[in-house]
């Protein structure tokens, strides 16, 4: 295409929602996180090299994107799929999208490619997709030069007032047309949410609903979904129901050195008002149906179901679905549970090759015992409301491995806590990447199951959730805990340090977890998870897949392969989701 000629850029937009999946589908794109990567990157191939250098340079000048300067990107699929150029050197071409017209030249497809990777691999604002960023820029090109203006539909910048009338006298009709279509695919889409809002809450046994709410797009229910309530043995697996042992307390809480805690060699973990007790890395033991105590017992929380109210919605920055509370949760509450098809180590591997190759994650690796993960949770096809939790470095929520009917110490139930006081209508994000640091264990190891579990040689494992809670948030408690802690004051009981969870205490470093016993990961992380504590740390760890990052000896520079980048949008953002 030719800068003078007149440009009919037509992006496959959210008017035309059908369209745009067929699109996506056939260029292998994801139709829900990638599709803006995807739009921009045609946007660029249509523009032709010098105009989407220019516009991209203009993006940067004016700090919209932030160029690593030294960092030389080399993306995974790149590679895999590279072309050649005249001078046999390797061209990146995206696997996932889709080649530029064979009429074009090889310099050029290459030009694009590059200035495509480059914004791919950059740091974008938070909240702002890079299709959001293109149309907040002046696409006019070459306007100077010719006697129609360039016109470019559907990036028309709002501000351009010179263009819009032409724009306008052109594509009235069209755009009415696109309205109506737009409205009535959003009624469909809509019809469909809640379709699906009652059929979760038909199959959901907590006793706090679920509502869907998308008000981002015309995204519709997931396919491939299906909602459980508790773990499912996949095949192969068989999940003990039957515990060996259960209290007969009277009082649990008066009697919490002789529970079932106790008796596992653990610290019993709520207060009265049933809001968590002990620090990360504790093992919670649970009443279970053996013992004597009915269900208000103040040790059977998890077991009683998730209490708040949630939404599933939709985010506007590109992370797909996520979940907010419509409800004020306080601070060491019990959340939700991560549930889903139990697998074998060998099926996750499987699995996980399927997951990476879709840019999914949903795998929990349970392997506390440091290197040894026997089994794995799979939330991608079952699942309940955490299947939608997000990603974030600086999460509100922190995992507690709990164990109940289920004492194989190999397979705890994962559960989310408030890691803080959450406001309503917060989304409810945890740390996928969660590290532990081992020198700041607050227990020693291999404290627990000695009694219980009927695996012996796993009674050591550290079972530590890998999570931080900060103590330096806003510390307020509730007159509960207060009197909770007064009350073992005086009756002459030890206050430990993890009591400082609902304690107005003076800010102190985050305390971290011993080991990073379970973490979402990408399937073939490594066992041992590097710490991304920073972008510049980051180039240094391990890829996506597994394998340490390569050295270029000739160039002497790292190269990296694909990385997720986080868009969590927190002040802490590590940069890349793993
Ligand atoms: C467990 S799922 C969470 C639900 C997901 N958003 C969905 O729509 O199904 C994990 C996936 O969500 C997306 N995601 C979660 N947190 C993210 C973050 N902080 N930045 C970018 N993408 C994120 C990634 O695609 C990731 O593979």
């Amino acid at each position: 295409m030719e800068e003078n000629e007149i440009k009919n850029l037509q992006v496959q937009c959210l008017s035309d929602a059908a369209g745009l999946q067929r699109a996506c589908q056939a260029a292998n794109v994801r139709f829900s996180s990638e599709t803006n990567k995807f739009l921009v990157y045609e946007t660029l191939q249509k523009l032709g090299p010098s105009a989407a250098q220019r516009l991209v340079s203009k993006l940067v000048d004016d700090g919209f994107i932030k160029w690593e300067e030294d960092e030389t990107f080399e993306v995974e699929f790149i590679l895999d799929h590279a072309d050649e150029d005249q001078h046999g050197s390797k061209l990146p071409v995206k696997r996932s999208l889709p080649k530029m017209k064979e009429s074009y030249q090889l310099s050029k497809r290459r030009k694009v490619d590059e200035i495509f990777h480059k914004l791919w691999c950059s740091p974008m604002p938070e909240n702002m997709s890079p299709l959001q960023l293109l149309t907040l820029h002046n696409l006019r090109i070459g306007v100077e030069n010719v006697d129609k203006p360039v016109v470019h539909k559907g990036l028309i910048p709002s501000h351009n007032r010179n263009m819009r009338p032409k724009f306008l006298a052109t594509t009235l009709n069209y755009s009415n047309v696109k309205k109506k279509v737009y409205r009535q695919k959003k009624l469909e889409v809509q019809a469909a949410l809640k379709d699906w809002e009652e059929k979760l809450n038909a199959i959901n046994t907590d006793p706090a609903p679920i509502v869907v709410e998308n008000d981002a797009d015309l995204e519709g229910p997931p396919d491939n979904f299906v909602y459980i309530n508790d773990y499912r043995a996949g095949e192969g697996i068989e999940i003990p129901q039957d515990p060996i042992i259960g209290c007969e307390c009277k009082n649990c809480l008066d009697e919490r050195k002789s529970c079932c805690a106790a008796a596992c060699g653990s610290e019993f973990a709520y207060y009265k008002n049933k809001r968590l007790r002990v620090p990360q890395g504790t093992p919670v033991y649970e009443c279970n149906k053996r013992c004597k105590c009915g269900p208000e017992c103040p040790n059977r929380v998890v077991q009683n179901g998730r209490k708040f109210k949630v939404c599933i919605f939709r985010t506007s920055n590109a992370r797909g679905w996520g979940v907010k509370t419509l409800q004020r949760i306080k601070k060491g509450s019990f959340v939700m549970e991560y549930v889903g098809e139990v697998i074998t180590n060998e099926e996750a591997e499987r699995r996980g090759k399927i997951y990476d190759a879709e840019g999914r994650t949903y795998l929990f690796d349970l392997d506390y015992n440091d290197g040894d993960c026997p089994f794995t949770v799979d939330a991608g096809y079952y699942g309940n409301v955490s299947h939608f939790v997000n990603h974030s470095c600086e999460p509100n929520l922190v995992v507690y491995g709990v164990w109940i009917n289920t004492l194989d110490p190999r397979l705890p139930r994962i559960c989310l806590f408030a890691a803080r006081d959450i406001n309503k209508g917060e989304e409810l994000t945890f740390d996928y990447m969660m590290t532990g640091d081992t020198t700041q264990s607050q227990q020693p190891m291999g404290l627990f199951l000695p009694l219980c579990s009927p695996v012996k040689d796993a009674c050591n494992n550290d079972i530590s959730a890998g999570i931080r809670i900060s103590t330096t948030e806003d510390e307020s408690s509730t007159a509960n805990d207060i009197s909770d802690i007064k009350e073992r004051k005086n009756t002459g009981e030890k206050i430990e340090e993890w009591d400082s969870l609902v304690q107005p205490v003076k800010p102190a470093s985050p305390t971290f977890a011993r080991s990073s016993m379970s973490k979402i990961c990408e399937r073939s992380s490594p066992k041992k998870q590097p710490k991304m504590s920073d972008p510049a740390t980051a180039e240094n760890n391990s890829r996506a897949d597994g394998e340490e990052k390569k050295t270029d000896k000739l160039q002497g520079q790292s190269k990296m392969k694909y990385r997720m980048i986080c868009q969590c949008g927190s002040a802490k953002c590590r940069k890349y989701l793993f």
